[in-house]
């Protein structure tokens, strides 16, 4: 039987506001546990949540990064469950009427093929504690700095296909939330987590599998592992005669399987119920203009821009569009140098080489957009050869000095662009190559294109690589034909 595997995503992303979506507590990562849960992160009586804006701006950016309709009103809700890191007995959030609607998210594949996913909507809740279960020998902690900390969850619809697509859905939302500001997107800090839905079906059925629900996966090679095992999982046991119950399972990253935690709730058993204590928000026209107007361009708009305005491949645009850091520090370096092409290859090339030989970021490149555009410029005047950059690009890289005009001076690569120079070496190539020189004036002119070969690469040799090549090729074709 072939099976097909459908897979669906909530994301919850962490919003970079300074303080809590409905208290002044601070959302700071990494504080000593408990010194960041203010009385209204607790729910104690008597006190009452507020509403912070910012969160409200980041979603509705979100919204509009994703097409998607921005409903005039929405609503918070109480969902209630008990659990020992929400003392307050509910986490409040959306459900009937969230701040997000309908959109859609274009994913790219590694083929540079692109397709759509939909998003069924986006909605504001707060964050829960947090347990600790290694660190207090034998009993669980619990660190409620988080309680309260605005989360953004994107759900799906049951739109992919492969664990290549829903990492590619990921990947296409941690682009849109850090182009937009209203995430450090950090997946292990936490402020990207994936709950991941899968189910089987047998190839060509229209109606979906019960799927399993696998909680809380935090990189984008824990989805691809957990989806992995949780399809063979389902075959095996749909193919011995079982079925697959509706169940929130766990990821194991140590063991690379996912095991079952509790069958899942229905939305009724959380009984659902409008906060009283929040009045439903409500968004005029003027305001979601006002925020579309704030808005950077998306990775989607600036991948469309570098291929149309700067001329560059598809496969480049989407690559250099792919992080912000990553686009920001291109354009950098094009701004440098002038020259768009130079300026991708360079980045794309011996720079992606280099961060991913040393496992490092973008950001934490040795090497700035100012000394690499500084070094193409030289490449591109004519000051050293391409072999040369290289040796001055790695050079950069070690910290040997801060600008590639530094190091060129101080290796003496320069190249000979002297006439004279170039001519007399020429000339003493010629005098020691008599046989060569012989069969290259008997030759027919068709074969003397491939034969100047020999003569470039001992005049190159004698200049240690510094005279320039294009300049001792014409040279040496002026100077041979002569006679
Ligand atoms: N048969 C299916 N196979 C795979 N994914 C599915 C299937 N049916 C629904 N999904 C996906 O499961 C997710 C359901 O998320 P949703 O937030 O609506 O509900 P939930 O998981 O029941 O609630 P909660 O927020 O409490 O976890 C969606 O992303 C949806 O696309
Ligand atoms: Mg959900
Ligand atoms: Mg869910």
């Amino acid at each position: 039987m072939q099976w097909e595997t459908v897979i669906g995503l909530e994301v919850h992303v962490q919003l970079a506001t300074q303080s809590k979506i409905f208290s002044g507590a601070s959302t700071a990562f990494g504080a000593e546990p408990n010194t960041q849960a203010c009385a209204v992160d607790l729910g104690m009586p008597g006190v009452l949540p507020v509403l912070n804006e910012n969160a409200v701006a980041m979603a509705v950016k979100f919204g509009l990064a994703v097409d998607a309709e921005i409903p005039e009103t929405s609503l918070f809700e109480r969902k209630n469950y008990f659990y020992p890191d929400l003392p307050k007995g509910y986490q409040t959030s959306q459900m009937a009427q969230p701040i997000v609607g309908p959109g859609q998210v274009e994913i790219t594949l590694d083929d540079g093929s692109t397709r759509s996913v939909r998003i069924h909507h986006a909605h504001l809740e707060e964050d829960a504690g947090k347990s600790l279960h290694e660190d207090y020998h034998g009993m669980t902690g619990i660190d409620l700095n988080r309680a309260g900390t605005p989360l953004l969850e994107i759900v799906s619809e049951p739109d992919m296909r492969s664990a290549k697509e829903a990492v590619a859905y990921i990947k296409a939302l941690h682009a849109i939330v850090t182009y937009l500001g209203i995430s450090d997107g950090n997946m292990a800090e936490g402020s990207m987590r994936c709950d991941v839905n899968v189910s089987v079906r047998p190839k060509g059925q229209a109606a979906f599998g019960t799927r399993a629900e696998i909680k809380n996966v935090n990189s984008f090679r824990f989805v691809e592992k957990a989806i992995a095992f949780e399809v063979e999982r389902q075959i095996e046991l749909i193919e011995d005669g079982g079925g697959v119950i509706q169940e929130t399972r766990l990821f194991d990253p140590e063991r690379d399987e996912t095991r079952g935690m509790r069958t899942k709730e229905e939305a009724n058993d959380y009984r659902y119920f409008p906060c009283p204590d929040l009045l439903p928000v409500t968004l005029d026209s003027a305001y979601v203009d006002h925020q579309r107007a704030l808005m950077p361009e998306l990775p989607s708009e600036k991948r469309h821009r570098f291929e149309n305005q700067l001329g560059l491949s598809a496969y480049d645009a989407g690559v250099l569009a792919s992080s912000r850091a990553m686009a920001e520090y291109f354009e950098a370096v094009k701004d440098v140098c002038g020259d768009a092409k130079q300026a991708a290859n360079w980045v794309q090339g011996e720079l992606s080489a280099n961060l991913n030989r040393e496992n490092l970021e973008i950001g934490d490149s040795p090497v700035t957009a100012e000394q690499l555009g500084g070094l193409i410029q030289r490449v591109m005047d004519d000051t050293i050869s391409g072999k040369a950059a290289k040796q001055v690009f790695q050079a950069l890289w070690d910290g040997e000095a801060d600008s590639a005009d530094a190091i060129i001076e101080a290796r003496g690569l320069k190249q000979v662009t002297d006439t004279g120079a170039i001519e007399g070496m020429i000339d003493q190539v010629i005098a020691d190559s008599p046989v060569q020189v012989a069969q290259y004036r008997e030759a027919d002119e068709s074969k003397r294109g491939k034969m100047i070969g020999y003569f470039v690469g001992q005049v190159m040799k004698a200049s240690r690589g510094t005279a320039n090549p294009q300049q001792v090729n014409s040279l040496l074709k002026q100077k041979l034909d002569q006679a």
